[in-house]
């Protein structure tokens, strides 16, 4: 049975008198970065100079460049893209962490594949999220919080779950839970989450459903909503009672179709592509070809981006979405009542 943490179970003195540097401010960086503060731990921001550095100072931060950041820091947490972690931890972080500091990551990938290797002397914990920042911080702000997971890859002070746990309440993931883990868990669960299922697996089914209809003659905005936006309603229920609780509230005609066309549709040449997704993923193959895409400029990332915004249920949705009030302050059409 996995080990849960919650607010009892953490205790915010861990990070009394310390200052966090949270490196990087996009998703989870502004999101983590709030929630500390609004929990009373200091905390300031590492950056470069753009677009981020200019929304932290907006939203109250001091904002430094990152070595100055990690100069004055006892935890640094880096989240900044994956990407790019390990080139800014070599120039900007490593020759200023303070022995006995703590360096944590929300994401395991740079540890677990080898592309940072801290020094002895410091503590490395993994607080990780299991949500986009932005509901991190909106969740946070409704009084709750979006579940972690908390691994310790190095105990240097002998106090790195405990400092781990201040952390993981000091962005209110302990009102949710926090599962203990390992960085070798946590980073093939997440990569194998968004690319089997959550980003990659989810998005190819909406796009195939949305052009089976479409080119079967269809109109596209019948097809935008019965592949994706309805898509939301039927997770939501998934996500508050299970896939029991979304059966609850469909229509037996839908349920009896659901039972004999999923396993069609999504069937066992899916489950071997998983397989095999899951094996290139525990053997670096998905982590080695990630970092020379980088090397190599991104060329193949960004033609795949460009084809993908320029989907035609992009275009149709872009249409769709400016009229749904509840999405768009700026609709022309206000939802009747
Ligand atoms: N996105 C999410 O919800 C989740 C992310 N994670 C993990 O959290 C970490 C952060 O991810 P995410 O929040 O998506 O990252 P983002 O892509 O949102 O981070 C971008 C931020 O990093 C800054 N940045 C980029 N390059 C540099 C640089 N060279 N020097 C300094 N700052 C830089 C950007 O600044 P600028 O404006 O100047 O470009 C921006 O503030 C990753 O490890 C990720 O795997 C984990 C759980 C969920
Ligand atoms: C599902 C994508 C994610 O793993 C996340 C939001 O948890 C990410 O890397 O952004
Ligand atoms: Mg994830
Ligand atoms: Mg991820």
């Amino acid at each position: 049975m996995a080990k849960v943490y919650y607010g009892d179970d953490a205790d915010l003195q861990y990070l009394q008198g310390k200052t966090v540097a949270v490196v990087g401010y996009g998703s989870q960086g502004h999101a983590q970065a709030q929630n500390l503060r609004d929990s009373g731990v200091r905390v300031v921001i590492g950056l470069r100079r753009g677009r981020s550095w200019e929304q932290a100072k907006r939203d109250g931060f001091g904002v430094y460049t990152v070595d100055e950041a990690v100069k004055q820091a006892d935890v640094v947490q880096l989240l900044m893209p994956d990407e790019v972690q390990a080139r800014v931890y070599r120039d900007q972080v490593a020759s200023y962490l303070k022995p006995g500091s703590a360096l944590m990551f929300s994401h395991g990938f740079n540890i677990h594949f080898g592309q940072i290797n801290p020094p002895e002397d410091v503590d490395v914990i993994l607080i990780a999220p299991k949500g986009p920042g932005h509901l991190v911080r909106r969740v946070y702000e409704e009084g709750f919080g979006v579940p972690a997971l908390i691994a310790v890859q190095q105990n240097a002070t002998g106090k790195a779950k405990e400092l781990g746990l201040a952390y993981a309440k000091g962005i209110g993931a302990t009102r949710a839970g926090v599962i203990e883990t390992t960085f070798k868990e946590e980073t093939e669960t997440d990569l194998f989450g968004e690319q089997a299922v959550l980003c990659g697996g989810v998005s190819q089914l909406v796009k195939n459903g949305f052009e089976t209809l479409t080119e079967a003659g269809y109109q596209p905005e019948i097809a935008y909503f019965e592949c994706l936006h309805e898509l939301k309603l039927i997770v939501d229920l998934m996500y508050e009672g299970g896939l029991a609780g979304m059966r609850h509230s469909i229509s037996d005609t839908a349920e009896y179709g659901d039972y004999v066309s999923g396993k069609r549709v999504v069937g066992d040449a899916s489950r071997q592509a998983m397989k095999e997704v899951l094996e290139e993923i525990r053997n670096g193959t998905f982590a080695k070809r990630w970092i020379e895409e980088n090397e190599e400029g991104r060329g193949q990332f960004d033609r795949m981006a460009q084809a993908e915004k320029d989907h035609p249920i992009e275009r149709v949705g872009e249409k769709l979405r400016k009229t749904m009030a509840w999405l768009n302050q700026d609709a022309k059409e206000p939802a009747k009542q």
